[in-house]
């Protein structure tokens, strides 16, 4: 009872989600005693479908860590078959030796440390871009909409990473990139009926089958034109270096990959870094800078960390990340405060027994990270932002730290994690070392609009507007 008056309501505004609840009659007291040792777990059945809730550090450990295995899997979702190609991307994939293999390969030739660095270079080049139409936006004292240009850019260094080439807005579509990955994000975290009365799945009553298809239709013309230019141009010798579509294809084509793998794969993977590698940093960026602007005390600490480390007559370099302390408690506090993944699905592959609980195969695991960053028993003061908290304790957001999930950890655990944090400090740190924010139409930072618009697997900032001056001297 107590525990219950503490937690806060969890992120799909299921008061329930934070709290260790049993719906109707209670056959598990091996939950009681569960829940008793390791914090609020929930377990109740979603249609046909068992679901264990997971909300305190101690159960995500059990969950991701003491058996990681057997709870590996995903559970069919109606965006897999529509995004993940019948679940032969990474991100919706079965796990197995398919999923392994797959993984490995993106782990290796797009995600290693040293893939990361050769497209060093390509992310200074861009943000330059962004500082430089955002200094001409101060010189006008123009309003700037910080989230799109966050998108935009986010957009640009994955396309260049992934493709090898940026795109225009209307190139994937008429409605243009921001418009269709948000829907497309709103479509996979949507919660749908199908996945939990698997015979209501054929009459699609919500009409989510219908909007996938559509989704998929225009992600799969897409891809199907960058393969062909690829193919094209490898052709015709006009290419110059090698990007991650090329490598895809000459394991493709080269037969090497020892299982499956055709256009079918080559596309399942390149929309998986497209959809799970975009949106997260921009959210992630969105948030932190939202966070800063709300609390000017922290954005002069930052500031001054900046000044000191870097100086006020260059932009930030990547070199000057691992220097940056304060940076790196502002990123770890934003996390841990609005997760982007505030729920992380997994599911059992076999029956098991979790400390003396059991749990049937093929049960849905919601690990609930947005409670977990709140959990007043981990946290002090969870309900409030402070960086500062990080300065005094060793708190890894890496996974070690069950407490700080912000990327998964064990075997699902998020594969561009480095690349992810990196942009994401990086963004951060450059558009607070080379401008201070004002919020248009003389709104109080305190008043900025912080609600969490969340679905199950993504949670976004609500639009962020400002006015930026230039502060380096030139
Ligand atoms: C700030 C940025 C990012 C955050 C916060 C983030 C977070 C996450 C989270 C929470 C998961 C689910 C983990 C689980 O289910 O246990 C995940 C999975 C994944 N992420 Fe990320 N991610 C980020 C950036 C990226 C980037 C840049 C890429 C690649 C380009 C990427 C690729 C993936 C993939 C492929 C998976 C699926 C892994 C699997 O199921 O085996 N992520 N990420």
């Amino acid at each position: 009872e107590k525990k219950k008056k503490k937690l806060p309501p969890g992120p799909t505004g299921f008061p329930i989600l934070g709290h260790f609840h049993l719906l109707g009659k209670n056959p598990h007291q091996d939950l009681h005693r569960l829940a008793e040792k390791h914090g609020p777990i929930m377990y109740m059945r979603f249609g046909s479908v068992p679901t264990v809730v997971v909300s305190s550090p101690a159960a995500a450990e059990l969950f991701l860590k003491t058996h990681d295995l057997i709870f590996a899997n995903r559970p069919h979702h109606e965006a897999s078959s529509y995004l993940g190609y019948e679940q032969r991307n990474i991100v919706f994939g079965r796990y197995g030796p398919y999923w392994r293999n797959m993984r490995k390969l993106c782990t290796l030739e797009l995600l290693s440390n040293m893939k990361i660095n050769q497209f060093q270079p390509m992310r200074k080049a861009e943000l330059g871009l962004l500082v430089g139409s955002l200094k001409q936006a101060a010189e006008a004292k123009e309003v700037v909409d910080l989230s799109l240009k966050i998108a935009s850019l986010s957009a640009d260094m994955t396309c260049l990473m992934v493709f090898g080439k940026k795109f225009a807005d209307r190139d994937l579509d008429e409605k243009g990139f921001k418009e269709v990955m948000k829907e497309t994000m709103e479509e996979a975290a949507a919660f749908n009926l199908g996945d939990y009365f698997p015979y209501l799945r054929r009459l699609d009553l919500q009409g989510s089958a219908r909007r996938l298809k559509k989704l998929s239709k225009i992600f799969d013309g897409f891809l199907e034109r960058i393969i062909d230019e690829h193919v094209q141009n490898k052709l015709e010798k006009k290419q110059s270096g090698q990007d991650f579509v090329d490598t895809m294809m000459g394991i493709m084509e080269s037969g090497e990959a020892g299982f499956d793998f055709d256009r079918r794969h080559v596309k399942a993977v390149l929309l998986d870094m497209l959809l799970a590698g975009m949106d997260t940093s921009a959210a992630a960026v969105e948030w932190a800078l939202s966070e800063v602007i709300r609390h000017p005390t922290v954005t002069k600490k930052l500031q001054k960390e900046l000044e000191q480390i870097v100086g006020m007559n260059q932009m930030v370099e990547e070199s000057h990340l691992s220097s940056l302390k304060y940076l790196d408690c502002v990123i770890k506090e934003s996390m841990r405060f609005h997760p982007v993944g505030p729920l992380l699905i997994h599911e059992s592959m076999e029956d098991c027994e979790v400390d003396g609980f059991q749990i049937p195969k093929k049960s849905r695991v919601l690990v609930n990270v947005w409670a977990i960053g709140r959990d007043p028993d981990a946290w002090k003061d969870p309900d409030i932002f402070s960086p500062d908290r990080f300065l005094d304790r060793n708190v890894d957001l890496r996974g070690r730290d069950f407490q700080l999930i912000p990327f998964g950890t064990g075997r699902r655990g998020c594969p561009g994690l480095q690349l992810g944090l990196t942009m994401v400090q990086l963004m951060v740190a450059q558009l607070v070392h080379c401008f201070d924010w004002e919020l248009p139409d003389g709104l109080l930072a305190s008043e900025l609009d912080m609600s969490e618009n969340f679905g199950l697997v993504t949670a976004r900032a609500t639009h962020l507007m400002a006015i930026p001056t230039y502060r380096l001297h030139e």
